[in-house]
């Protein structure tokens, strides 16, 4: 049975515990006495990040008085505790108390309660403003995680949905126009949906558009989420699983990312063929945690993540809408926001990654476990800093700006691969 949506309460209430196991049967004051009073002691806690429930309860008798206490994380944000003691002669004392202050006013702070282990106070920072910065006024603008998931690259949605046809979900952040390739769009904004991560900045896309490409249902996510904002790295691909429930069945995610490869140019795209989860490999996991079956396994396969037919398919297509020179390489991301020193941009030089990003990673992980197809591109946006003689600096106006420039042939590019790639059912 799944696991209920609500914050719930303790399973048995302590005075129903106590009236039907302790206090009847223990003390030989009622008809049905079936002997001597026994001692006993129980415990349990429930932390079920998915759901946000969060309880726990302690009892023990010693056959003549009850003790216990229960505390319930309310959907407010406070814990109540409740310290109770009962016997059969005077009943059921209860001292009710709370701790912590209650807050109604944003949904991503109960949703940060719930899924995530962090403060909820991190979620709606300042770093989200610097996203909505990227994504610019609506349309995307800079940086590739969110509006990619809108627009071009969250993959097949609801194959399974609707009469046979898959839905690809796109996901993107610095690709504003991406979202234009969504036909009949419907356009939900992420704070009108409840428990979903919420853009608070001006100008801020922060939309889930439902639509087509083509002939091929989409959903496209138009602005995505970061870590270095705040958000726990499953909050930031809570939205993958809700494409999968939603009956995606293939996610394409873009994004802007630094050239390490040296022979790599601003404006190039780079299929993604491989990929290095700097955060992962030091612990830092959206998977990390409690493992929800109903996903998929507690382990999961990354060898297999990317498929070298789909970006066949890809190069291909990219070749027919006119990119030039595409590349296929290794992305690795970091928690950003910081940009990479010259000594680890060397670094990933010698590990064999061909470009560095602060996304998608994550997203592909979560894709995976819950059994989604991936597709997965980046845009060179920047040359990333080799060598100490260089003069040049990476900054987030530069990668926003080339994400402008090349977003139109991202779009066309979109537009044809989506519908070859429900095509092709690779
Ligand atoms: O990966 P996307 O979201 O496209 O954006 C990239 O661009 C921003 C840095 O300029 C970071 O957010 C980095 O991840
Ligand atoms: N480094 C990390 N993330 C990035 C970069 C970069 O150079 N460019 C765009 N996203």
């Amino acid at each position: 049975e799944p696991p209920s949506s609500g914050y719930g309460t303790p399973l048995g209430s302590p005075l129903g515990n106590y009236g039907n196991q302790n206090y009847e049967g223990g003390n030989g004051h009622h008809d049905n006495d079936h002997g001597e009073p026994k001692s006993y002691e129980f415990g349990y806690q429930v932390k079920d990040e998915y759901t946000g429930n969060n309880y726990n309860r302690k009892e023990a008798s010693d056959g003549n008085q009850v003790r216990g206490e229960y505390r319930v994380q309310l959907p407010d944000g406070r814990t109540q505790i409740v310290t109770y003691y009962a016997d059969w002669q005077t009943g059921f004392h209860a001292d009710v108390k709370y701790e912590g202050t209650a807050q109604y006013p944003e949904q991503y702070n109960n949703y940060q309660g719930g899924y995530n282990n962090g403060p909820s106070g991190q979620y709606g920072g300042s770093n989200y403003a610097q996203n909505n910065g990227y994504n610019g006024g609506g349309s995307a603008t800079s940086s590739v995680s969110i509006k990619d998931y809108s627009s071009g690259s969250g993959g097949q949605y609801n194959s399974g949905y609707n009469s046979g046809s898959n839905y690809d979900s796109y996901s993107g952040n610095n690709f504003g126009s991406l979202g234009d390739a969504v036909t009949n769009a419907t356009k939900f904004d992420y704070k009108d949906i409840p428990n979903f991560p919420v853009s608070t900045v001006m100008g801020h896309a922060g939309r889930l558009l439902f639509g087509h490409i083509g002939s091929t249902p989409v959903v496209c996510m138009q602005g995505r989420f970061h870590f270095y904002e705040g958000y726990s790295l499953s909050a930031c691909t809570m939205p993958v699983r809700l494409m999968k429930l939603l009956g995606v069945t293939t996610l394409v995610v873009s994004n802007a990312a630094g050239g390490i490869n040296p022979s790599y140019r601003t404006g190039q795209i780079m299929l993604i063929k491989d990929q290095i989860n700097f955060l992962g490999l030091a612990g830092v996991n959206p998977l990390r945690g409690h493992n929800d079956e109903r996903f998929g396994d507690r382990f999961v396969a990354m060898n297999d993540v990317f498929d070298p037919e789909i970006n066949k398919l890809a190069k291909s297509v990219g070749e027919m809408t006119g990119l030039k020179e595409i590349q296929e390489g290794v992305y690795a991301s970091v928690g950003g926001p910081t940009y990479e020193t010259v000594a680890e941009v060397n670094l990933m030089r010698v590990l064999g990654v061909d470009a560095v990003g602060m996304s998608t990673v994550h997203e592909t992980v979560v894709a995976k476990h819950c059994g989604l197809k991936v597709f997965a591109f980046s845009l060179i946006t920047n040359e990333c800093v080799a060598s100490y003689s260089s003069k040049e600096t990476p900054d987030g106006e530069e990668v926003l700006q080339v994400a402008k420039e090349n977003e139109g042939k991202l779009k066309g590019f979109v537009e044809k691969m989506i519908p070859h790639l429900a095509k092709s059912k690779l």
